[in-house]
């Protein structure tokens, strides 16, 4: 195909989500260096320059149990959430809004993105509560994960604002509780309650394998599209499992909501945002209604 026929092929999918809000979930497995950084971002300023409208949240797990390392704490995770104490929220905080998120600003607006970084405690942009206590197969007792959060309510107005006036909002997962506590939340979950909640096209989810795998070891297994009243049989099955679960999960929650499809790629292949969006066949799993 040459160039010309490309931007043919392109230009439907740039009508159809013309001024259309699209949320990207910037993974940290799919973050794994900077060449990855630039070109994700890179792109993510062309969605903009197209014609619609990105709004990121990332996540920074990796990055956040490499510090944890650092400092002699060891990362503990129970069901896919890190068990959070009043120091590692504090590490949290410092390589979520302090690192991650302003690296992402600086490379979107190396690329003449406006970009603005806000955690989820910025003018109380994402409201949670501390996530109860729960009882986990295999242990006695219920666990207690700390200082991790479920969300309530996002300031959309704000995101609204932002958005209209040409900024990309760069979104660190990070919840603010009524009494100004701050709270982890999983990245992949509150990058589906923003898309939710500003009535987003599409939500994205950057990540480290080619989407939805009938055998997660064979990456010629892509399932490229998945209806939601298929997905309680995959898991069944045992097709979709471990890390997988919550991604799925926030993409079912996020199409009952309103976002019209959700998308799982891999965010360490060049431009597969680009192929997702752009051309016919896509490049990961669309899971819609
Ligand atoms: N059917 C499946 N297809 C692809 N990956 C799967 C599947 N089932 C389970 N997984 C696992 O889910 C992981 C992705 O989740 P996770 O590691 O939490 O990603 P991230 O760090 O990007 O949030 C994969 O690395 C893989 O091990
Ligand atoms: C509660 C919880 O587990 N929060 C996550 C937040 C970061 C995240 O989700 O980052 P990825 O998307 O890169 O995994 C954590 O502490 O690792």
């Amino acid at each position: 195909m040459n160039e010309i026929d490309v931007l043919i092929e392109a230009l439907p999918y740039i009508k159809k989500f013309h001024n259309k809000k699209i949320l990207i979930k910037y993974g940290g497995h799919a973050m794994i260096d900077d060449e990855a950084m630039t070109s994700t971002a890179r792109d993510t300023v062309l969605l903009k320059y197209v014609g619609m409208k990105p709004l990121i949240v990332h996540g920074g797990g990796p990055e956040i149990s490499r510090s944890m390392d650092k400092l002699g704490k060891e990362p503990k995770f129970i069901q896919g959430l890190r068990v959070t104490d009043e120091e590692t929220m504090e590490i949290i905080e410092m390589v979520l809004a302090g690192k991650i998120s302003t690296e992402i600003v600086s490379e979107l607006i190396k690329h003449d993105g406006d970009a603005i970084s806000l955690s989820g405690k910025d003018s109380s942009l994402i409201y949670a509560h501390k996530k109860g206590s729960s009882k986990i197969e295999g242990i006695e007792e219920e666990v207690d994960l700390g200082l991790v959060g479920e969300v309530d309510q996002i300031n959309s107005d704000l995101l609204e604002m932002l958005v209209d006036n040409n900024y990309i909002p760069v979104i660190s997962p990070i919840g603010i509780a009524e009494d100004g506590t701050s709270l982890n939340l999983n990245a992949d979950t509150a990058a589906g309650e923003v898309a939710s909640s500003v009535g987003a096209e599409k939500l994205i989810i950057l990540t480290d394998v080619p989407g939805v795998l009938r055998d997660p070891s064979d990456p010629s297994t892509l399932i490229q599209k998945i209806r939601i009243s298929e997905i309680p049989q995959l898991i069944e099955e045992g097709i979709i499992s471990g890390g997988m679960i919550p991604k799925i999960e926030t993409c079912v929650k996020a199409i009952e909501n309103g976002v019209k499809s959700c998308h799982i790629i891999d965010g360490r292949k060049e431009h597969a945002m680009l192929y997702e969006i752009f051309t016919t066949n896509g490049i990961g799993t669309m899971i819609f209604e």
